[in-house]
Formats: structure tokens, C-alpha cells, sequence
């Protein structure tokens, strides 16, 4: 067995939605053979298994470094990285029509979408991403290249193959017979890997483009398989007003839940304009949203209610979704997930308490392994769960400002302070180690 002991760390880790905890000066054992946490103590006599000791790979801490939980990224879009940052200035359907379909449908080109794919993961992972969930584009050996890459980087990755059937152009659209065959082919190829931190996921892309037979049919194997399902739902009002006119339905919503595609695995991403009967359906069903407020604002969608689903006790986590979210960070998108929650609340309901910086962060981490069934693996330094973690230091950082980034942790600021500091200030230049499953990945 070979193990890590961390000394003199400081961890900084949501315990619950309200309580941010803040450890100062511990010793963290780590087992690199299983991944798992097996101790947090104040001092390294507490570890009584003195062959742990004498097999481990010490790691002094420095004041100014923290360790905190990877982040998890419950949605976002591989193939789009290509485009992030450009092609911002259109509402969903318009957006999807001239940029996203032309996009994507290079990828049937293997050599472009390894191009393509290796720097969207690498772009991920730089940020501090070590769980993310992913759509590839309809294209069987494309998201089969992006698993491997996935695997290669040690991140862990969900993965779907976009599966989209009708109302796309001719050149970005699947027969129906063929998309559940891929899909099929596709699960086989990631599940014998063996690898326990790659998952494959069913993915409709949403129901305009998926035709009755095709979600029912993936509903279908989402359950032979016990395979989580990744979808977008209401996120724009003219995108709800069109599935129900499609579907003849009561709402968008019921649309999934009669093809059989809303259960306890089901990730739904934007979840803006619900109705109060599509909340209770959701959470009746143990669906959860994916929260992607940088994409939200860009595209013109709207504003989450995020408190309303938090008190209504939804699973939530967060998403960058690149590229109608314009970043990879997911340290971005809590600053987001703040920012739109006061605007709502400014703007829209004045009783409403916007989201805090330990919400957010919450949701970012535990949120997000809940809404990937990972709540027992991964989101925080609990002892038994396995180690996930960034080290953040604050210091000797070179940034052209230089005045945010060099504050001194004993004297000037709490660890508290220094934390909310690299919430807001800082980026991938403060993020020094990154670990999966208690090993190095970066
Ligand atoms: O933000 C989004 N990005 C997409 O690629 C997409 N497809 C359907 N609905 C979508 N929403
Ligand atoms: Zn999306």
C-alpha cells in the first residue's frame, strides 16, 4: 500500500448547504491504492497503523495554501469548446442553427475532434474541474475518442453521445435506428473499460430534436443499464412554447417524464421557466438540475430560481455548459450563480434570498456529486470518501495585479477571507496540485 500525508494543511469544504467548514493545521492520510480519505487529525501520532507512515510520500503545507474538494461540472459540451467566447449574440434556437449544428457536425472528422477534444478537457481540468459530465455530438467514434482522452487525463467523466433524430439540418441528424444502435455500441465501449470513474450516459440532446420512438426506446436502455440520462429542459421560452405544440402536452416537463426518461440518474439542464406541477414532477421522480447561469445570461434564457428549487429540496449542481456558458471555470460560474441570484432578487422577487458564496460553493462540489449519484465518493473531505481535492495557494503566483493576489495569510486575513478572495480573484494560476482518487493528476 502506498499512501500521502499532508501536514500542516488547512481544508476548506462545504459540510452541508449552510456550513462552510474551515480546518486549520491537519494531517490527511490518504491510500493512493483505494483513492480514500482514511484520516483527518490534528497530528500525525493520531495515526496509529505505523506502516502507513513508513510507506507514505509527505507533503508539507505552507500557510499560504489551502486544499479544497474538485470541482464538479454537471453539464457542458465537449465538441463546443471550439467556439467558446464567439457566437454570443443569438437566443438558443437562432444560436443552435448557426453555430452549434455547423460546429458539431466537423466531428465527424476524427483528427479534428482530437484536436478539438484534447484542449476542452485540459481546458477543464486547468480549471480545477476533476468531475465532469459531457455531451459529444452524434457521432459514435468522436465520443469514443473523447472517453479515452477523458481517461488519459485521470479526470472523472461522464459521457453521452448526443442523440437527436428530426428538426436539424439534414447534415447534423441521425436515423433512428442508428442513433440507438450507437448509443448502444457506445455504453458497451465505455463500460468495458472497467474504469470507475468513466460513466456512460443515454443523452437526448432535448425533445425538439428527438422523436417519441427514439426517447422511449432510450428510456429503455437508461433503465436495462442502470445508466444516467443528460438532457436540456425549459431553458428558453420560444424552445418550451415549441415542445408543447410538437408533443400536445401539458408541459415540457411531462414530455420526458411519458417517454420514460425522468428517474433518480436524470440530469436536466437550464431548468429555467418550470411550472410549479413540473417541480413536483421532478422532484417526485428524484430528477436533478444542472445549474448554468454564465450560459443563461449569454443566451438571453433567463434567470434559474435557484432559491425556489433549493427550498423545494431539488438536487442541484452547476455548469459551465461551453459553449453557451463562455467559460470552463467552474469557479466562474459560482461567481455567476451569486451575481444572477441578486439580480433576481433585485429584479424579480424582492422575499427571495439570493444565493451565498457557501451555497454556491456547495453546489459546485456536493451538489453537483449528488446530482451525479457521487455523494458517497466524492464533494468534501469526509473521512472514507475518496480524495478529490485541489491545492490552492495564493501566493507566489505571478499576476500582472499583483495587489489581489498577495495578501498574507496570518497576519492580514482569515483563511476565510483568503478563500472568498480566490473565489472572486483568482484562477487556474492559483490551482498548484490537482488530485483524482488520491492520485496526482496535475
Ligand atoms: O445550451 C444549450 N446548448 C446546446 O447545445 C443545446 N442543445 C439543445 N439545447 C441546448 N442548450
Ligand atoms: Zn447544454
Amino acid at each position: 500500500m502506498s499512501y500521502l500525508i499532508f501536514q500542516n494543511a488547512n481544508l476548506i469544504h462545504s459540510v452541508d448547504l449552510n456550513n462552510l467548514q474551515i480546518l486549520e493545521n491537519k494531517t490527511v492520510l490518504v491510500n493512493q491504492d483505494t483513492g480514500i480519505i482514511e484520516k483527518i487529525c490534528n497530528h500525525i501520532d493520531e495515526i496509529s497503523d505505523q506502516s502507513c507512515i513508513n510507506n507514505a510520500k509527505f507533503y508539507q503545507l505552507k500557510s499560504t495554501q489551502f486544499l479544497m474538494p474538485g470541482l464538479v461540472d454537471t453539464h457542458c459540451h465537449a465538441p463546443q469548446f471550439f467556439f467558446t467566447g464567439t457566437g454570443l449574440d443569438l437566443p438558443l434556437l437562432e444560436w443552435l442553427d448557426k453555430y452549434t449544428f455547423p460546429c458539431e457536425s466537423k466531428f465527424s472528422d476524427l483528427n479534428f475532434a482530437k484536436k478539438v477534444y484534447e484542449k476542452s478537457v485540459k481546458s477543464h481540468l486547468y480549471c480545477g474541474t476533476t468531475t465532469i459530465c459531457f455531451f459529444g455530438t452524434i457521432h459514435l467514434e468522436a465520443t469514443k475518442l473523447l472517453v479515452d482522452i477523458i481517461e488519459k487525463s485521470g479526470m472523472r467523466g461522464y459521457v453521452g453521445k448526443v442523440c437527436m433524430d428530426r428538426n436539424s439540418p439534414d447534415w447534423y441528424r441521425e436515423e433512428t435506428q442508428k442513433s440507438l444502435e450507437d448509443t448502444k455500441n457506445f455504453i458497451d465501449y465505455v463500460l468495458s473499460k472497467q474504469n470507475p470513474i468513466l460513466k456512460p450516459v443515454v443523452t437526448p440532446r432535448f425533445a425538439p430534436t428527438c422523436s417519441s420512438q427514439l426517447m422511449l426506446s432510450l428510456a429503455e436502455i437508461s433503465e436495462s443499464h442502470n445508466i444516467p440520462v443528460q438532457t436540456h429542459l425549459s431553458e428558453n421560452v420560444n424552445e418550451v412554447k415549441w415542445v408543447k405544440e410538437l408533443f400536445s402536452s401539458e408541459s415540457y416537463t411531462a414530455v420526458y417524464d411519458t417517454h420514460g426518461l425522468l428517474n433518480d440518474r436524470t440530469v436536466l439542464a437550464h431548468c429555467i421557466h418550470l411550472e410549479d406541477d413540473e417541480l413536483d414532477l421532478i422532484k417526485k421522480r428524484g430528477a436533478g438540475i444542472s445549474h448554468c447561469p454564465t450560459s443563461n445570461t449569454s443566451l438571453q434564457s433567463g434567470i434559474m430560481p435557484t432559491r425556489k428549487y433549493l427550498n423545494k429540496g431539488l438536487k442541484i449542481g452547476l455548469g459551465t455548459d461551453v459553449a453557451g456558458g463562455f467559460t470552463p471555470s467552474i469557479i466562474h460560474v459560482i461567481r455567476e450563480c451569486i451575481g444572477v441570484s441578486k439580480l433576481y432578487r433585485s429584479f424579480v422577487k424582492s422575499d427571495e434570498e439570493p444565493i451565498g458564496l457557501s451555497e454556491a460553493f456547495y453546489l459546485a462540489t456536493i451538489g453537483g456529486a449528488q446530482l451525479l449519484g457521487l455523494e458517497e465518493k466524492i464533494g468534501n473531505f469526509s473521512e472514507g470518501k475518496e480524495f478529490d481535492a485541489l491545492l490552492i495557494d495564493f501566493s507566489n503566483i505571478i499576476h500582472k495585479n499583483d495587489d489581489h493576489h498577495e495578501p498574507n495569510f496570518s497576519d492580514d486575513h482569515s483563511l476565510r477571507e483568503i478563500f472568498e478572495k480566490f473565489i472572486y480573484l483568482g484562477d487556474d494560476r492559483n490551482i498548484k496540485e490537482i488530485y483524482v482518487k488520491g492520485l496526482r493528476i496535475l
